[in-house]
């Protein structure tokens, strides 16, 4: 399978000095972190990492030190996440028929995750891992005012990895920056678009590391899977 790694983007709500995948998680970077657990699942064969050019020396830098075993491209992002994953598209391999996407902000994702994401993404055109939410949602209106309470037993939270056909969420792309949408996850667009996206079940420690307090919790759930005190 070939998987892309959007890691362009700048953890503004980390608030950190640099792009937060460079931030140390125990040993290793939040990106080292994602590039291991990929490159150790069965399935994956091809990465790309999409950055900014000025990260690119860093990420070569952790590339290395992860060591491996497969071809890895550099693509230069853009400004939205949307933007940075249309360009990893463009930069596949021609023979690249479905592709998994994975921010690169997941670092705690399991190679199983990624090996079941492929092994489903065999019987369907998209598909991404999420889980079943654990807290009572609010539609809240401008004025903090509760509108409605919606059936949790239908509501997931998304995570990646998210998988597609090319030819496909290509289109869907296309589509969506000629009408202008504006996503924060790719099968988004497929659903605009009218396609299915099936769910596969995703993994509670899958967080998306996005603020200084994920970082924490990733680390101790890093020390707890690898028994360290
Ligand atoms: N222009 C962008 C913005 C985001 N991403 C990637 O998309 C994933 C999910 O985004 P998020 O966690 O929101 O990361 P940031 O954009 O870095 O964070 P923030 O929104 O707080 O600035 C991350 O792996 C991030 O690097 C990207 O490739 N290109
Ligand atoms: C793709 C994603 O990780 C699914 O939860 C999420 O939508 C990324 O969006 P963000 O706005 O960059 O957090």
């Amino acid at each position: 399978m070939y998987l892309l790694i959007p890691a362009a983007g700048s953890g503004r709500r980390m608030g950190a000095s640099c792009n937060k995948l460079l931030l140390k998680l125990l040993d290793r970077s939040l990106l080292g972190w994602t590039l291991a657990s990929a490159g150790a699942s069965k399935s994956i064969i091809w990465i790309g990492i999409i950055g900014q050019t000025a990260d690119f020396p860093d990420f070569k830098a952790i590339v290395d030190e992860v060591s491996l075993n497969l071809p890895i491209k550099f693509i230069i992002g853009g400004e939205t996440r949307q933007e940075s994953v249309y360009n990893g598209l463009q930069a596949l391999p021609p023979e690249a028929d479905r592709v998994l996407i994975h921010d690169g902000a997941r670092c705690l994702a399991t190679p199983d995750l990624f090996d079941r994401c492929t092994k489903a993404l065999e019987s369907v055109s998209g598909l991404i891992a999420a889980i079943p939410v654990k807290d009572t949602i609010k539609i809240v209106d401008g004025n903090n005012f509760i509108q409605d309470t919606p059936d949790r037993r239908q509501l997931w939270a998304a995570q990646t990895p998210q998988g597609f056909e090319v030819p496909l969420l290509r289109e869907c792309h296309e589509k969506g920056r000629h009408l202008g949408w504006d996503v924060t996850d790719d099968a988004a667009l497929f659903e605009r678009c009218g396609l299915p996206v099936q769910v596969v079940e995703g993994e509670e420690t899958n967080l998306k590391v996005t603020t200084p307090v994920d970082l924490q919790i990733a680390e101790f759930i890093l020390r707890e899977r690898l028994a360290i005190t």
